[in-house]
Order: structure tokens, then C-alpha cells, then sequence
């Protein structure tokens, strides 16, 4: 336990003084991020099995294997994952086979046992999310079967050379030939060849294919089939297919992202993905409730993205917390001992914020989640899509909004640990690789906003029609009476400022794309022409939901009143954090003055200092397991400069005293040059 683990433990005196006085209960805040004590339960016991398990700790750091040795190690771990778990009894008893592989892969733990990324991660996410929300249930007891044993191993391939964005743009075809009952699965250009898509390149079987549908001639748009890639048992490549891995990436290149080209190959009608669109042998088409559900794998990656951004949060700040606790650096006053980093304002004002939003992103993500059970549970009992649209828009904001912010406050985060953060063993800089992907993956961010733009246009003019409205712009009904200034500076005055702020950013941007409409510009190039201030709105109306959800979290918050103040103190400062750096644009709206944006200022100083005192508790609420953050920076004990220098003496330059590059090409040079 960790409230237990305190008492015992060895850290440094820094981080014991830090640690002496907490003024709420951890483990209620633990239990927060896991979903309630019996999945904090569950996690530990899953953690304390697989971190005193030799089999799964790397021979050598991974910074120090070649291409080939990254991927072969992260596959070695990930099937011994499987098997250990459909076959240990210890994880027997907490639930263990598949269920457990998935639950433990949607969990933190995957950050610790796969640093780098892991060739199984589209399997167990978007391979098994096509065939668990895609499938009919026909199609699932043929295929589910399989996947979760490891029988088959699958992919989600959409992305192509010249396609990821414009999904209606992919050139790989499905045509169906009804004298076979067979789809043709081809790549007519280079451009068709699919891109990116991760676990592709050596470790799949099969794979989800998006590919536009052809029926007698006719294109029906993009839609998922299961082609085999590769033979049972040898593994080859089968006939027809292509399939290779794309190289060195910018992190997470134990993932063998692949390409893969398809040569006219067969597969049977009945491997069309058919929960919502199908194909019959005759050749009929048999239309979804909406074009869009076969876009569900990506809207169900979305929300998860959220959660996983949000795990990489929390192990960046608890690394800049405790380094910056036990980082004693310069002089508050002349002549004194040199504080601890974490003395300095400005450093509070790093680690704080980001901690505050660790919260913030958590019950927004969670929110989002039961839109998304929602939305399925009406697709599953047939009745009517009416949440689709706000479960898109939701998505695609939270997405862009917390894959940004969090790679943003990876990066000060590093800065805040100085130089030291820039060493790949305080782990920060493997944290960033693998976060930034997330702001283009699973759409590109700037797409995404546009997204939320367009959703939020047509609202605004359902609003002045007094249509009926989502839930998350049900406040735009009030646009037309209310007065832009805010008077009040409260959690929920502030929420109000950003409502107000949106909506007049709405109309002013409406008011711009009616002009160019009316001076004769073509829908399409008036949104291009205010794409900019729409992609603006956009990010505020985001920043809202995820303001007012933290809220309304708080409002029903029943636990002890220790935590409930700390959680206020940290809503309080995320609201002001946002407000005030979003100050110019609340500012113009109106809803602000100068004056109200001096006093949050102050108040926003005030919090740092309040909050200062628990920075270590916060983070160490976080349960992190020393093997999660893999950093000699943020280890539970403090104990930096010697994991530094441990580290440092993996290095296998260290191995020699002089290595052989100096006499090949250093002794020559200094020599000719006595
Ligand atoms: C307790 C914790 C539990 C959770 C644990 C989770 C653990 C972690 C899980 C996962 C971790 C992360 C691992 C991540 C690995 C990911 C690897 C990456 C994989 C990929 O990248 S796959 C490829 C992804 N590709 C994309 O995303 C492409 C982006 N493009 C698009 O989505 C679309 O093309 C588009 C939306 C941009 C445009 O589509 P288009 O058809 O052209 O549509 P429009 O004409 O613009 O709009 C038409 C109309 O449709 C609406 N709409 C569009 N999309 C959707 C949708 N998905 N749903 C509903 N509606 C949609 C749109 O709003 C328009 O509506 P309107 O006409 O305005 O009414
Ligand atoms: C690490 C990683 C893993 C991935 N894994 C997978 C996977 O498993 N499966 C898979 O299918 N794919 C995968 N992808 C691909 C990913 O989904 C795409 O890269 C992503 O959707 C962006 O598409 P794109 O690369 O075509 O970018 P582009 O769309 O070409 O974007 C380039 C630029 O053009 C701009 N742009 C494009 N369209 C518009 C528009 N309409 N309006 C304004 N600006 C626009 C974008 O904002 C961006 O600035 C992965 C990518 C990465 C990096």
C-alpha cells in the first residue's frame, strides 16, 4: 500500500520532510485514477507479479540495442505476457486470461513493461476494438476467439501513402465479385500503399483493411474488411501481399509500424467487417444507421488516447516533483542555504498546473467514456443516434485539446528537471517521444479541430433558430440575451466567461464566413479563409468542457473532506491557470476586464504557495511504480545523483578506457600534429 509503503521505505531527507505532513488521504486519490479500490487492488497485485518477474525486465537499456534487438526484445515480453497470463496461477485469481491481457494493456502497466512502444498494441486496441464494436455476433465468435488467444495476430490499416486525413480519399478497393461471393482487395497506385500502421510490418497476421467498396461499378465509400497477411505457422507473407516495416520513427520504434500492398487478393464475402453495413450474395448493399459508424474503432481510440495521455502526465510530473524537491539549487536569499527547487515560484508554476491538470483531463476523459458506453449501448438496442454527433465533436476536441496540452507539459516538465531532464534516463525524453505522436494519430489535430468548428457552426445556427441542442453547447441557447462581462470571479463564474468568450468568437466568425458568402465566395473556400479563427473557437470551446466537467466532478465529489479541499485547491488552479493564459482571448470577448484578470493573477500566486506544500503527496498519490516512471530522476526514493552515475556507467563506452574509434581516427590526427 502506499500510505503503508511510506513508513518503510528508504528516501532521502528531502523527500521525508516532504512526505511527513499530507493533509489528505493518498489513497482515496489513488483509487481516483484507478476507477475505485478494488481496481487499485487488482493493479498492485498485477504489478508486484510482473515487475519480480526476470523474464520480463530488459537484458540491456533499450537505448542501447539496435533496431532489430528493440523490436525482438518488446515481442519476447509481450508474448510472454500472453502466455503467463492464460497460464499462471497467481493471475488465475485476480481474473487472469484475456480479459486480464486487455484490462493490463489498457492500463499504465504498459508504459512499464513496454518503454518504447510494443508490436502488440494495435492488437489489443484497435485490432480487438474493430472486431468487439464492428463485428456482427456471427462475426465475433469466429474471430474473438482467436485474437484474444494470440492465435491470430491483427492490425487496424487505414492509414495510406498518399491518404491518412481524408478517409473518403483512400485508394485500396473492395470490389465484389458475386460469381466467387469474393472481395478483391487491391492497391491500384504507390499512393495506395497503406502507411503507419503499427504492429504491421513483421508481427501481424492479419489486419482491418479501410478500403473503398465496390459493388457492380459502384463506389459505396470506405469500409473495413479482415484480410489474412501472412501463412499459419511459417508466417509468410501470402500471395498477393506486400508487407514490410516503414523505419526509424521519432520514438516508439518497437512498434514495427508497417506498409502493406494488396495484388488483387481474394478473401470471402463474409470477411466484410458487417456489424453496420453489409453486403449480401447477391451483391445487395444493406446501408448503417449512419455512413459514419465505421468510423467507430476511431472515435473508441480517441477516448482511450485520452486516458493514455493522461498516464503519461502523471509519471512526467511526478519526475519533475520529486526532482524538484530534491534539486537544491542558487539562492533565495544571500548567503543561505540554496533551496530547493521547488521554493522558486516559478517552479511551482511549472509542476502545479500540470498536476492540477492530471484531474482535469481525468474527468473530462471520464465523462467522455460514458458518452461513448452511451452512444453503444443505443447502437447495440438498435434505438435512435441523436448522441453521435456530440460524441464525435467531444472526441475529436478532448483528443486534440489533451494530446497538446500533455505534450506540451512533457516538455516543461523536462525543462524544469534542467539538464539532467535531458537524459534519456530520467526517462522524460522517451515520455515526450511517445506522447507527440498522439497529436497526429488517430486524426490530426488541426483536422480534429476543424471538426469541432464545424459542429459548433451548426449549432450556433440551430441556437439562433431555437433548435434543439447537445449537450455540450446546450449553452448556447442564452447567446442572444446575455451580456458578455462576467461579474463574478467564482469556479462557475469562470466557466461563464469561457461560454461567453466562445459564443462571441462564434459570432464573429459566422459573421465573416456570411460576408464572404455574400460577396460570392463558395462555402467550402469561406471556411478555408476563416479556418484559423474557427480552429481558435474551437480550442476554447475544448478548454470549457474540460473546465466545467472538473466542476461538476467536484459538485459530486462524496469523499473524505481532506481530498475534497485539495481537489478544490487544484480545480481552482487549473481554472485560473487556463483563464489567465487564455486572458487575452476572454479579454477581447469582453467577459473579462483588466482589473479581474490582476486579481486572478494574484490569487493564482497565492494557490502555487498553498499548494506547494503537498507537491510530493499529490504526485505520490499517483501510486507510480518505480518501474512506471523508469527514472532516475522521479524514484520514489530521491536517490538522484547515485542513479545518475549509475546510469551512466551502463554507457558502453564505458566498457574501455580508450576506445577503438580513438586510435582509428583520433591518435592519427593527434599525432600528425606533435
Ligand atoms: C479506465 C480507463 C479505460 C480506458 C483505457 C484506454 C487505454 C488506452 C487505449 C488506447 C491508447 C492509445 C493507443 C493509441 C494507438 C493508436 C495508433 C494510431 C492509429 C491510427 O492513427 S488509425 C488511423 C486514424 N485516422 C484518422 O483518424 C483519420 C482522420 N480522419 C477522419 O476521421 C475523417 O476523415 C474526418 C472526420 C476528418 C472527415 O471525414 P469525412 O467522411 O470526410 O467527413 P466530413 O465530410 O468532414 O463530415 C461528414 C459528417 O460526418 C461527421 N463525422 C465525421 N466523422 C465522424 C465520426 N467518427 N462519428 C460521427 N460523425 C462523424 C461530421 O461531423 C460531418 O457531420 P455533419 O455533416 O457536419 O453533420
Ligand atoms: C506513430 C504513428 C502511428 C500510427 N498508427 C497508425 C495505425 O495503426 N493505423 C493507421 O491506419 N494509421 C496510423 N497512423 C497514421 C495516422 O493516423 C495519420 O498519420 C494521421 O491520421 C494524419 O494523416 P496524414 O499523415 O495523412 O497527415 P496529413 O493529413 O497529410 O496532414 C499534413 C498536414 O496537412 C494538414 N491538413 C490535412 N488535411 C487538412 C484539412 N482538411 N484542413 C486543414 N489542414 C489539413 C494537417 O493539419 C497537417 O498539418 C499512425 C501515425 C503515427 C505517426
Amino acid at each position: 500500500m502506499a500510505g503503508k509503503q511510506v513508513q518503510v521505505r528508504f528516501c532521502v531527507p528531502d523527500l521525508q520532510k516532504e512526505r511527513a505532513n499530507c493533509s489528505f488521504n493518498k489513497e482515496e486519490i489513488t483509487n481516483i485514477f484507478d476507477g475505485g479500490e478494488h481496481n487499485t487492488e487488482t493493479r498492485r497485485k498485477l504489478q508486484n507479479i510482473i515487475f519480480s518477474d526476470p523474464n520480463l525486465q530488459d537484458p540491456i537499456p533499450p537505448d542501447y540495442m539496435s533496431h532489430e534487438q528493440r523490436y525482438e526484445n518488446e515481442l519476447r515480453k509481450a508474448v510472454y505476457v500472453m502466455k503467463k497470463f492464460m497460464t499462471d496461477p497467481q493471475l488465475q485469481d485476480i481474473g487472469g486470461g484475456p480479459e486480464a491481457i486487455k484490462w493490463m494493456y489498457n492500463s499504465i502497466l504498459r508504459h512499464a513493461i513496454h518503454k518504447d512502444g510494443n508490436p502488440l498494441m494495435l492488437h489489443f486496441g484497435m485490432f480487438l476494438g474493430a472486431i468487439m464494436g464492428q463485428m456482427s455476433e456471427e462475426q465475433q465468435a469466429e474471430w474473438l476467439p482467436k485474437a484474444m488467444s494470440g492465435e491470430i495476430i491483427g492490425t487496424y490499416t487505414q492509414t495510406e501513402l498518399g491518404h491518412g486525413t481524408f478517409l473518403r480519399g483512400l485508394e485500396t478497393t473492395a470490389t465484389y465479385d458475386p460469381v466467387t461471393d469474393e472481395f478483391i482487395i487491391h492497391s491500384p497506385t504507390i499512393t495506395a500503399t497503406k502507411w503507419w500502421p503499427g504492429g504491421l510490418g513483421k508481427t501481424s497476421s492479419f489486419a482491418v483493411v479501410m478500403a473503398q467498396l465496390h459493388i457492380r461499378g459502384q463506389n459505396y465509400g470506405p469500409h473495413p474488411f479482415v484480410v489474412q497477411l501472412r501463412e499459419h505457422v511459417t508466417h509468410a507473407s501470402r500471395p498477393g501481399i506486400t508487407v514490410g516495416e516503414i523505419g526509424p520513427r521519432l520514438g516508439l520504434n518497437s512498434n514495427d509500424n508497417g506498409f502493406l500492398r494488396f495484388d488483387n487478393v481474394r478473401i470471402p464475402r463474409t470477411n466484410m467487417v458487417m456489424k453496420h453495413s453489409k453486403v449480401l450474395k447477391d451483391g445487395t448493399y444493406v446501408k448503417p444507421k449512419s455512413a459514419k459508424l465505421s468510423y467507430g474503432v476511431m472515435v473508441l481510440t480517441r477516448v482511450g488516447i485520452c486516458y493514455d495521455v493522461c498516464w503519461q502526465l502523471m509519471r512526467a510530473t511526478t519526475i519533475a516533483t520529486r526532482y524538484a524537491a530534491v534539486r537544491h539549487q542558487s539562492e533565495l536569499e544571500v548567503g543561505e542555504a540554496e533551496p530547493q527547487i521547488i521554493e522558486y515560484q516559478t517552479q511551482q508554476y511549472k509542476v502545479l498546473p500540470m498536476i492540477a491538470s492530471v484531474y482535469a483531463i481525468w474527468f473530462a476523459a471520464d465523462t467522455l467514456r460514458h458518452t461513448y458506453m452511451e452512444v453503444q449501448k443505443n447502437i447495440n438496442k438498435g434505438s435512435d443516434l441523436d448522441l453521435l454527433p456530440e460524441l464525435h465533436a467531444s472526441s475529436c476536441a478532448l483528443k486534440a485539446l489533451f494530446s497538446t496540452d500533455v505534450t506540451d507539459g512533457i516538455s516543461v516538465m523536462r525543462l524544469g528537471c534542467g539538464g539532467h531532464g535531458y537524459l534519456a534516463s530520467s526517462n522524460l525524453p522517451r515520455i515526450y517521444t511517445s506522447t507527440t505522436p498522439s497529436q497526429t494519430y488517430e486524426g490530426e489535430n488541426t483536422v480534429l479541430w476543424l471538426q469541432v468548428a464545424r459542429f459548433l457552426i451548426k449549432s450556433f445556427r440551430e441556437a439562433s433558430k431555437g433548435g434543439r441542442l447537445q449537450p455540450s453547447v446546450a449553452y448556447f441557447k442564452n447567446h442572444q440575451t446575455q451580456t458578455r462581462r462576467i461579474t463574478d470571479l467564482s469556479n462557475s463564474g469562470l466557466v461563464s466567461g469561457y461560454e461567453r468568450s466562445v459564443l462571441s468568437m462564434l459570432e464573429a466568425v459566422a459573421k465573416q464566413l456570411q460576408q464572404y458568402s455574400e460577396e460570392g465566395m463558395r462555402y467550402e473556400h469561406a471556411w478555408n479563409a476563416c479556418s484559423v479563427r474557427l480552429v481558435n473557437v474551437a480550442k476554447v470551446h475544448a478548454r470549457y468542457i474540460v473546465c466545467d466537467q472538473f466542476v461538476k466532478a467536484l459538485a459530486k465529489y462524496e469523499g473524505s473532506s481532506g481530498v475534497r479541499q485539495i481537489m478544490d485547491q487544484l480545480c481552482r488552479l487549473y481554472m485560473i491557470y487556463s483563464v489567465t493564459n487564455d486572458q487575452g482571448i476572454l479579454l477581447k470577448s469582453g467577459a473579462l476586464t483588466p482589473d479581474q484578470c490582476n486579481l486572478l493573477e494574484e490569487e493564482l500566486g497565492e494557490l502555487l504557495a498553498a499548494l506547494r506544500p503537498e507537491a510530493v503527496n499529490l504526485v505520490d498519490a499517483f501510486d507510480l511504480h518505480d518501474e512506471v516512471l523508469d527514472s532516475t530522476l522521479g524514484a520514489w526514493d530521491g536517490d538522484v545523483y547515485n542513479r545518475l552515475y549509475n546510469e551512466a556507467m551502463k554507457s558502453p563506452l564505458n566498457k574501455v578506457d580508450v576506445p577503438d574509434a580513438y586510435y582509428k581516427y583520433l591518435q592519427p590526427l593527434m599525432k600528425s600534429n606533435l
